[in-house]
């Protein structure tokens, strides 16, 4: 078994102080940004300081739970009774929940915490507003270790179903994965990173390929960050390569992560994650989507449901990264636009810049999550996640 390295922290969170780390500086700058409230909790997340599924919904939370510790502790009489406090945390969640429309796990994170609230508003003995304020306290932070939790599981899990699966056999596996998922874009270890992570742990990883993921490059400032960081084997490429690189390597699977995955296994996730199933049917290559439970809506049938962000086109027209030969960055210090942004397009020139697509469950081979892998009864083009998840 290979020596784990400590994987990067994407959230540092104690009791009254919330810090995450401005993904819009790497990976040329190490800066944690404070987070002292709800509303600089939305600003990080809108902005894409902090971003992937599951950490959008704990620094959701967190940030919440940083903004009710100090404004009860600094102000006791401003919460008379337990009402007050649930009031409180329903309207910051309402709030929070406007930050990312795409990801469910933010919305699943707000109705369970709303309803934890909820019970321990109207608990008996008689609550009051500190045993309120303390139960959303607890129920917030337990998500940062359930999610670590949860995303060792799924690399257990999708590591044993790709090594399964390989087409091309031995024990052996090389993978190709999109746009980040791993420490950066949940409280620790990743989903689909998370799985090359157990791969690479268990010597069954001989490379990892990674898409650059334009626009936002969460490939290439990101995920290449995180495997140069542990030193697990892995090669960058273009998004534009991903069919050539399964025509000419020996690719076991494309792994990739969700922000909302629909009753029937439609999937919603980094734009580029569809076009990449379509190349995987044709090669003859696994298809693995990773994920928490947590991020499966069984409200929503098909992903035709699923609503799709659309993002400024600033960020398609303008690069990110270092500016060669310049003292790092663009010289604006904590601005909305990573390091280094320059222009790359036309000016003038229209722009289309959904954050995500869908991918039909027929193109995917397997839906991982926590509790196991959940794959399409024999004949069928569809994934029956209520039953899974029952
Ligand atoms: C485990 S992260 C899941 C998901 O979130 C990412 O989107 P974004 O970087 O815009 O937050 C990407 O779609 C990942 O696959």
């Amino acid at each position: 078994m290979t020596q784990q390295a400590p994987t990067l922290q994407a959230i540092k969170y104690e009791r009254g102080s919330l810090q995450v780390l401005d993904q819009l500086r790497l990976p040329f700058e190490t800066v944690y940004k404070d987070v002292p409230n709800s509303q600089q909790g939305h600003h990080v997340i809108q902005t894409m300081k902090v971003r992937g599924a599951p950490a959008i919904a704990i620094v959701a939370a967190l940030s919440l739970a940083v903004d009710l510790h100090s404004s009860f502790s600094a102000s006791p009489a401003s919460f008379p009774d337990a009402t007050s406090v649930s009031t409180f945390i329903t309207t910051k969640l309402t709030y929070l929940k406007t930050s990312r429309p795409t990801a469910v796990n933010l919305f699943e994170a707000a109705g369970r915490l709303s309803s934890i609230v909820a019970a321990a508003a109207t608990s008996s003995p008689p609550a009051t507003a500190e045993s309120v304020v303390n139960a959303y306290l607890s129920a917030a932070e337990a998500m940062l270790d359930r999610d670590i939790e949860d995303n060792k599981n799924i690399g257990r899990h999708g590591a044993e179903f790709i090594l399964r699966h390989n087409p091309h056999g031995g024990d052996m596996v090389q993978v190709l994965t999109h746009c980040n998922t791993g420490s950066l874009a949940t409280a620790g270890w990743g989903t689909a990173l998370g799985i090359i992570r157990d791969l690479h742990t268990h010597n069954k990883l001989s490379h990892a390929f990674c898409t650059e993921t334009r626009p936002y490059n969460q490939g290439s400032r990101l995920t290449a960050y995180e495997l140069v960081y542990e030193q697990i084997p892995a090669t960058l490429v273009c998004d534009s390569m991903a069919s050539a690189l399964l025509k000419t390597k020996k690719i076991s699977a494309i792994i990739v992560g969700a922000d909302r995955v629909a009753r029937n296994g439609d999937t919603a996730n980094k734009i580029g994650t569809y076009q990449l199933a379509i190349t995987a049917k044709f090669h003859g290559v696994p298809f693995v989507v990773a994920a928490p439970s947590t991020s499966i809506d069984l409200q929503i049938l098909t992903g035709d449901d699923i609503p799709i962000e659309e993002r400024n086109g600033v960020e398609v027209v303008q690069n990110r990264g270092r500016l060669m030969g310049s003292a790092g960055g663009d010289g604006r210090e904590g601005g909305d636009v990573p390091m280094g942004t320059v222009h790359v397009a036309a000016p003038g020139i229209g722009v289309w810049n959904p954050a995500f697509d869908v991918t039909p469950a027929h193109l995917i081979s397997a839906v991982v999550t926590e509790r196991g892998v959940c794959v399409k009864k024999a004949g069928q083009n569809v994934f029956d996640l209520k039953s899974f998840l029952a």
